[in-house]
């Protein structure tokens, strides 16, 4: 199953989304289609053995537009211009239809001045009211400025649908016709007892005013991607690297991977790499999140865009073009704003039934106003009305446009939310599981403590230190690293491996100079038979500190024992404590044995501690925390861990949030990155989730009410009891102001500080 990112041209209004969404959905092959349409944007997950990107391309283009794939390079460098000038094309072409729209409006409703206050103005030539004149002046503001709405409305029914389009042509169309009815055969009315009036600039205004809402709101959907284009624009266009002994000056692009770079002080760094030389201070903020400088010398790790502060130094390229952090943050994000939230689906379903709904409720106040009143101009005002007023349109920006902000947001704070869906879902986390090793604790444990059976006696203590760094030098874990750094720094030696073998959440085994050595914990040592009661007192007191330990034998007899200590992020305690003042549950997850989970536990206050569990048995007991619950929906859990071992865990959780610390950012496993590893991050991601959410039921309850409100009055039902029947106008002027409103609010998301 592929995952394609198509951008997406032509679409006019909401539920233009659902058409897509249709067409592409319906090839063989396509799993699923999702269209973002503050975005613009389609997310397709398809079988690229049964379709391609053609077929999709072809499939959006029989519905009526256009869709081209979101090229990475696109992403980077300079690129975002060919975007940024499609829109400014777009908006020129909006602004010129405004203006002349504009123009004639005014003219139209100054000549009509007279007729509709029943006043005489002597400035006010009568001419100006000649409805042939007026024929004149409407029919380029409803053939040329009214253009878009008729095409769109063309590409609905050729798919039998209607859209928002279809109301404004319909409705514009009826007072424009009628209109010129009345203009050719002005007796027809007249001898009916009926007054000849025209509603041109009826037709002219709601246009005008409609292609002005378009205008903002292009304008604000412009400033939603705005944290895209920051993310973007971060990136430097040059490169200082050594070729041929020399230092030159390169485009970023030509950087290649294992290239000399050197970055002098307050100089942007190009990509990502590994120090090789010099040491520094480099400010991570715009990647992580971080507020303060991070040191770096030689074997750290520097990343892309981010800026040197203090010292000049050289490293080795090690990530260039689409695979640095940066790319991957931006890649992500605009996947992001482009999917949908759950909330999203109310609406659209909504939509789906709206347009038809609202033009059958137009025929209706038609039927009755004409019955009623056995006059067609008094019928046909509330119908327009209706037409005019009801547009979904508010009601398809209400969701979007908020993810596109919260996501955006997100970004800027080192926060990379996967999709809208986690978005949505981490305001209703109740219980949070934490990873202990790299999430509550720095992830560098060091050896602490060694002590040996046999005591130090003719180098006894290294000779088991040499097999034990031996048998580590192979495992991966943190604690091994750990003992192998220790050995170094003691300068002894290390020998070949045989049989190797990681036993994981117990520990390691293997032959080294034919001694069979294992390493472990003591639950794993006693279970294969090992005796472990000289040490088990210097364990307890070792693990009440918050120390790993861990236990050593040769040839099935305990050697040594050496305690670790991993310290707490200086961030752990507060963002516990922030936890709980949220309201949340906060528990500790870790394979460690219980003495020294509950150590570290106490420090930082948390209150319930799942030790001694597994690697392999963290995703069910993650499971059990969900059913926890007592009632049939779940609890909604988040599993935070370092992304490495605890992938599982973070899958099963319903929110698996990832600490990427440093440059090591496990995207993939998880709903939420934060790149930093700063815990305080799950706070702040966890109010912005509150806050997108606020924004989106404001915008959709404006959305409906607006709706709900406005047909009603449009349809006239106001009119038995004060005689009030709403200007087709201030329709067309409610229905821009709806859109523009929601698309407003959506920016307010944009003052989100994080905690
Ligand atoms: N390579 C190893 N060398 C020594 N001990 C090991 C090794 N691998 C695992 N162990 C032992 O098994 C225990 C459990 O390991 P596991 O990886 O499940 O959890 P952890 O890394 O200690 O904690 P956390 O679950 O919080 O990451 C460790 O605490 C350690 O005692
Ligand atoms: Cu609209
Ligand atoms: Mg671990």
């Amino acid at each position: 199953m592929d995952t394609l990112t198509l951008k997406i041209k032509g679409m006019s209004c909401a539920s233009c989304t659902s058409a897509i969404e249709q067409a592409v959905s319906s090839l063989s092959g396509v799993r699923e289609c999702t269209v973002n349409f503050s975005a613009e944007q389609a997310t397709v997950k398809y079988n690229p053995q049964k379709t391609d990107i053609k077929q999709i391309q072809d499939a959006v283009d029989a519905a009526g537009y256009q869709a081209y794939p979101l090229e990475e390079q696109e992403m980077m460098v300079g690129e975002g211009d060919k975007e940024k000038a499609v829109r400014k094309a777009e908006e020129r072409n909006l602004i010129r239809k405004l203006i002349i729209g504009s123009i004639i409006s005014i003219i139209l409703i100054v000549g009509g001045l007279p007729m509709m206050t029943g006043l005489e103005f002597s400035f006010i030539p009568r001419w100006l009211h000649n409805p042939w004149l007026q024929l004149i002046l409407t029919t380029p503001v409803q053939f040329w400025c009214g253009y878009g709405f008729y095409i769109g409305s063309w590409k609905a029914l050729k798919r039998r649908t209607a859209t928002m389009d279809t109301l404004i042509a319909l409705g514009t169309s009826a007072a424009f016709f009628y209109s010129l009815v009345v203009t050719i055969f002005p007796d027809f009315f007249i001898n009916r007892g009926l007054r000849a009036e025209v509603y041109y600039e009826t037709a002219a205004v709601v246009i005008t005013l409609i292609l002005l809402g378009r205008l903002f709101e292009h304008r604000a959907k412009g400033k939603t991607s705005a944290a895209i284009r920051k993310l973007i624009g971060l990136q430097p266009r040059n490169a200082r690297v050594i070729r041929n002994g020399r230092e030159i000056d390169i485009l970023i692009q030509e950087v290649q991977l294992d290239d000399v770079v050197i970055v002098r002080p307050g100089e942007k760094i190009p990509v990502d790499g590994e120090v090789t030389e010099g040491n520094s201070t480099v400010d991570e903020a715009m990647v992580t999140g971080e507020s303060l400088p991070i040191k770096k010398q030689p074997g750290d790790e520097v990343i892309g865009a981010t800026i040197n502060k203090t010292g000049s130094f050289k490293f080795k390229a090690t990530r260039i073009g689409k695979n640095t952090v940066l790319a991957q943050i931006v890649r992500l994000v605009q996947e992001a704003q482009g999917s949908k939230a759950p909330i999203q689906r109310i609406a659209d379903r909504v939509t789906a039934w709206f347009v038809p709904g609202v033009i059958f409720i137009a025929i209706a106040t038609f039927i009755v106003w004409f019955y009623a009143t056995r006059n067609i101009t008094l019928a046909l005002i509330p119908t327009v009305g209706v037409l005019i007023i009801a547009c979904p349109c508010a009601l398809g920006l209400a969701t979007p446009t908020s993810i596109m902000v919260g996501t955006g947001k997100g970004a800027e704070n080192g926060i990379l939310i996967k999709d809208a869906e986690s978005l949505e879902l981490a305001h209703k986390i109740q219980t949070i599981v934490l990873d202990k090793t790299g999430t509550l604790t720095e992830g560098k444990p060091t050896v602490t403590n060694f002590i040996t059976v046999n005591g130090t006696a003719n180098g006894n203590e290294l000779k088991i230190l040499s097999l034990a760094a031996s048998l580590e030098r192979n495992s991966e874990h943190p604690l091994a690293e750990a003992v192998v750094r220790y050995a170094q720094s003691q300068e002894v030696g290390v020998k070949n491996v045989r049989d190797f073998v990681a036993v994981p959440g117990s520990g390691v085994q293997g032959f080294v100079l034919d001694h069979f050595v294992q390493i472990g914990t003591l639950r794993w040592l006693e279970s294969e038979g090992i005796d472990t009661q000289m040490f088990l007192l210097q364990n307890n007191t070792w693990s009440n500190e918050g120390k790993s330990v861990i236990w050593i034998a040769v040839d099935g007899k305990i050697e040594a024992l050496m305690g670790i200590a991993d310290a707490l992020k200086s961030t752990s305690q507060e963002a516990v404590r922030m936890l709980h003042k949220l309201g949340l549950e906060v528990v500790m997850l870790t394979g460690d044995n219980r003495p020294t989970a509950e150590a570290i536990a106490r420090e930082v206050g948390i209150d319930r501690v799942f030790a001694e569990v597994r690697p392999d048995r963290k995703a069910e007991q993650v499971k059990t925390l969900q059913k926890e619950s007592g009632k049939k929906e779940r609890k909604i859990i988040a599993m935070v861990g370092d992304g490495i071992n605890d992938a599982p865990a973070l899958a099963q959780a319903d929110v698996g949030i990832a600490i990427g610390t440093g440059t090591d950012v496990a995207i993939a496993a998880s709903d939420i990155t934060l790149i930093s590893g700063d815990l305080q991050g799950i706070i702040t991601a966890i109010k912005l989730s509150q806050a997108t959410i606020r924004n989106i039921r404001q915008n959709l309850f404006f959305a409906f009410f607006y709706n709900v409100l406005g047909i009603p009055i449009a349809a006239g039902i106001l009119f038995p009891l004060f005689g009030w029947l709403l200007n087709p106008i201030i329709a067309g002027a409610a229905m821009a102001f709806s859109s523009v409103s929601v698309v407003t609010n959506a920016l307010r998301l944009r003052k989100f500080k994080a905690y």
